[in-house]
């Protein structure tokens, strides 16, 4: 081989072992390999090509102010740390100037060069005598620090030594750079890592299929999943399956690249409803979407909050109390919210009051105390309820029961206040109904019996302390109850509105006219100068009541029976007045119509007497105390027995028997009659039915009927029910009533009438003829007998006007096909004269005198003669 081909081969072998060199530094750049061990291979890369020399490279900050670091597998560990952070500057050495000028910077002689002023000695001192230093620049022009070579000896570098030290120097920008973009990109990677990590919602990516394939704490923390679970796990398990279609549809539309959003309820791992706001990203990789990245904010708070909000908001709204809102920061607290029920019960709208204070709904009747304990509280800053008069905005007054209540901020200062208007006029419009109807009569508006006697009292105390007349008036209507019951209520009660006026019209103002209930009228006149006066009014008041009442068609006539009472000196309770107005009324009744009485004692005596009668005769009710006594009804053709009428007779402990006459009248006025009638009918029934078993035959019994008992809704099935209780056919059973009973209403008792027609019990007119009914109403009566009142039977023979009267009476009947009994007699003549006049029936002392039943029974068994007729002692 020649020298030529010698020099040749090894430039060949010296330039594959640099490519070799080149190519293992950067496989190792292209590995990641540390920075550190790269540039370490490269110095030492160098320093076999540049024999003698040493390398070093140092790096500059990131201000490239200074090189801070250094990297030399030769240079002493003393040098490197001496020349460590040379600042980057023209006279800094090799290395800060080269890094300042970019350029390479030849320095032959490094004891003679000032720029290395201040390391002469140091370099001296590790035998470094040259320095050739080439800057590194990275590809975006940008310094990145030093390459150098050191000789121990004075020296320049060749052009190949230039050459060489320009590739390492690329090189070491190479790695260097690769090294930066190798931690920019870590760090990138750990700021993002670091906004999934620490992000405090729930952070996650799924896969296009669904499926989770990152997440969170927090995403661990919500679902209560552990990060190896939920990995792989498809997100649909953690969503409600009725929010899954929604939810897959709505990952359906993401997947072609549009970011999503949507609201939902799940339930966490302890059960607890957690409400999220789930933001969806598409991961787009390369134009491609490979899946989803999910934020799932925990909105659970806030919904509730909102809701919550949304709830006192329509609350508030909807309240049908008003409800207004004042700012507490602004001057005169202005309103800043009402509500609709507000607008109704002021008739404000919202837009007329925002703005304003509130004092526009307070007026004239405002009570102002009320208005200053507002503005106390409120100046106190504490809450406050009132009742005060508030005015709508058509001027109309409203009683508002206001509730006034600070609003505090966190702070605890008051930013509002917030009033809640109660409109109580209706209740307070009740109350005042409740008050007018617990002292007022509700169809006249006249004072009722408590307001009555609280005036009795008032003035009774006046009249005594100023020696003054007082009288109490009992005013009781005669003849009403027949216009209420036969024209009905509406009439009734317009009477009583116009009989009210009528009173009024006539009397003081200091005097009380009250409406005691039905047709009852008290009055009180406090201030008589003589008691004269007053009997001087009652007969005024008589004389207007006289006067005809027009009610629509109707013209009617009404009087009144008046009780008088003066206040006398032993009076002791005021009340006892009014006592005895209403005795002294019952005596004026008594009297007939339009009378007037006025109270005495003896008055008081009778009305004890009266009240006592009525105690024991409730007590022989309850103790069945009576008994039935029968008068035989006589055939006026052959003197045989063809009923008889059942009279009640009162077995009085002290008395003995009482007649009917005297306690039937008052046992009608209590009420007490209709268990006497019940108890009258039932033995009745049951003595023919015992006598028809003793074999005395069948006997038609008449018992008189009440106008109370024939009235009673009840009348005819508790008759029915007396019949079947005691087992008495209907047609043994005649009921008498009186000729006032039909007048009353007529309509409905010709109704009863057919009704017991139909039941098969027989029907017959007592007393007649001392009514007012003609024959020929009769007519349309369905009844079978008329009885002539014992009065007409009594002066019979002697009276030639009543024989006329009874011969009329007999012959009209018999016209009208009805029998004809004739009651009361006593003497044959009298039974002669109705024999002669075709009478039909006799009754009378002349043939028996009532007797109880085991009397009857001895009497029936008798051959029957007139003369032997059995007789009890007369019990009146
Ligand atoms: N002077 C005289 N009187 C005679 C003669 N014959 C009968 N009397 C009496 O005349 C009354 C006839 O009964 P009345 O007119 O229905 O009058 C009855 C009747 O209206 C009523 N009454 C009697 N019992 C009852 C009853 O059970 N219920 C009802 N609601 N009223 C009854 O009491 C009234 C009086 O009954 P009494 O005192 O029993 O009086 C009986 C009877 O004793 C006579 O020849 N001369």
């Amino acid at each position: 081989m020649t020298a030529l081909s010698r020099r040749r081969s090894l430039a060949l072998a010296r330039a594959q072992r640099h490519l070799r060199a080149q190519q293992r530094v950067q496989t190792l750049i292209a590995r990641d390999q540390p920075l550190e061990e790269t540039l370490r291979v490269i110095c030492r890369i160098v320093e076999t090509q540049v024999p003698g020399g040493m390398a070093s490279i140092m790096l500059c900050d990131e201000p490239q102010l200074t090189l801070d670091r250094i990297f030399s597998l030769k240079l002493p560990q003393a040098y490197q740390d001496a020349v460590k952070g040379v600042a980057i500057g023209p006279r800094n050495g090799a290395c800060g100037r080269a890094a300042h000028t970019r350029d390479l910077v030849v320095c032959r002689e490094i004891a003679s060069d000032p720029a290395w002023r201040g390391y002469h000695e140091i370099a001296e001192r590790h035998g470094l005598r040259a320095c050739w230093s080439f800057p590194v620049i990275g590809s975006d022009n940008q310094l990145l620090g030093t390459f150098a070579i050191y000789y121990p000896r004075p020296s320049e570098p060749a052009r190949s030594d230039r050459r060489r030290v320009l590739e390492a120097a690329e090189l070491v920008s190479l790695a260097v750079e690769r090294e930066r973009n190798r931690q920019a990109l870590q760090e990138s990677e750990q700021r993002y890592r670091s906004l999934f990590t620490y992000h405090p919602d729930a952070v996650f990516s799924l896969d296009l299929e669904g499926v989770f394939t990152s997440a969170n704490t927090a995403c661990s923390q919500l679902t209560g999943l552990a990060h190896e679970t939920l990995i792989g796990t498809h997100y649909s398990m953690l969503v409600p399956v009725e929010e899954r279609e929604r939810i897959s549809s709505l990952y359906r539309e993401g997947s072609k690249g549009k970011a999503f959003r949507y609201e939902l309820s799940i339930r966490d791992h302890e059960g607890r409803g957690v409400h999220l706001d789930v933001t969806n990203l598409p991961i787009v990789v390369n134009d491609r979407v490979t899946g989803f990245y999910g934020i799932a904010k925990d909105m659970t708070e806030k919904h509730r909050r909102d809701t919550e909000l949304r709830l006192l908001q329509r609350s508030v709204e909807a309240s049908i109390n008003g409800i207004v809102i004042a700012d507490a920061g602004q001057d005169d607290l202005p309103v800043v919210y009402v509500n609709e029920a507000f607008e109704r019960i002021t008739g404000y709208q919202r837009e007329e009051v925002i703005g304003h204070n509130c004092r526009f709904l307070q007026g004239g009747e405002t009570d102002g105390e009320a208005v200053k304990q507002m503005e106390r509280a409120m100046a106190e800053q504490r809450d406050v309820a009132v009742t005060l008069c508030n005015y709508r905005k058509d001027g109309t007054p409203f009683w508002n029961n206001l509730y006034l209540a600070p609003v505090r901020d966190g702070d605890n200062s008051v930013t509002h206040y917030v009033g809640i208007l109660h409109d109580i006029s209706e209740r307070k419009a009740y109350e005042a109904k409740l008050s007018f109807h617990a002292s007022h009569d509700a169809l006249t508006g006249l004072a009722n019996r408590n307001l009555f006697e609280d005036h009795l009292q008032h003035d009774v105390m006046l009249a005594r302390r100023h020696g003054r007349h007082l009288a109490v008036l009992f005013v009781d209507l005669d003849d009403f109850k027949p216009i209420n019951d036969s024209l009905g209520h509406e009439v009734g009660d317009r009477v009583l509105i116009l009989v009210a006026q009528r009173l009024a019209e006539q009397l003081d103002p200091g005097d009380t006219l009250a409406r005691f209930g039905s047709d009852e009228y008290v009055i009180l006149l406090p201030e008589l100068k003589r008691e004269e006066d007053a009997i001087r009014l009652v007969e005024h008041l008589l004389g207007c009541i006289r006067r005809p009442f027009r009610v629509g068609e109707h013209e009617l006539y009404i009087g009144a029976s008046v009780g008088i009472a003066f206040l006398q000196q032993e009076l002791e309770n005021p009340v006892e007045l009014i006592q005895q107005a209403d005795m002294a009324m019952y005596r004026a009744k008594q009297k007939g119509r339009n009378a007037w009485e006025c109270f005495t004692n003896d008055i008081n005596d009778e009305v004890r007497a009266r009240m006592a009668l009525r105690n024991d005769l409730q007590e022989a009710i309850e103790a069945e105390n009576f008994e039935l006594h029968y008068q035989p009804l006589i055939d006026a053709r052959n003197d045989s027995v063809v009923g008889f009428e059942a009279l009640v007779r009162w077995k009085h402990p002290v008395k003995g028997y009482l007649s009917p006459g005297l306690f039937i009248p008052l046992a009608e006025d209590t009420g007490q009659i209709g268990p006497i009638s019940e108890w009258v009918l039932r033995q009745a029934c049951r003595d023919m039915c015992l006598l028809a078993a003793q074999g005395f035959g069948h006997y038609r019994v008449s018992v008189n009927l009440s106008p109370l008992q024939f009235r009673r809704p009840n009348f005819l099935v508790n008759l029915q029910q007396a019949l079947l209780e005691t087992g008495l056919s209907p047609e043994w059973l005649e009921l008498e009533l009186t000729e006032g009973i039909l007048m009353a209403d007529t309509a409905a008792a010709v109704d009863t009438l057919h009704r017991l027609r139909d039941m098969g019990v027989e029907v017959s007119i007592d007393d007649f003829g001392t009514g007012f009914s003609s024959l020929s109403y009769l007519k349309q009566l369905p009844i079978g007998k008329i009885k002539i009142d014992r009065s007409f039977v009594r002066d019979i023979a002697t009276s030639r006007h009543d024989g006329a009267i009874v011969q009329g009476i007999i012959s009209m009947a018999h016209h009208l096909g009805l029998a004809v009994v004739a009651e009361g007699i006593e003497e044959t003549e009298q039974r002669d004269f109705l024999a002669a006049h075709g009478c039909d029936v006799f009754q009378g002392f002349l043939f028996a005198r009532p007797m109880p039943l085991d009397k009857l029974q001895a009497y029936l068994r008798k051959p029957k003669a007139v003369a032997q007729v059995s007789s009890l002692p007369i019990d009146r």
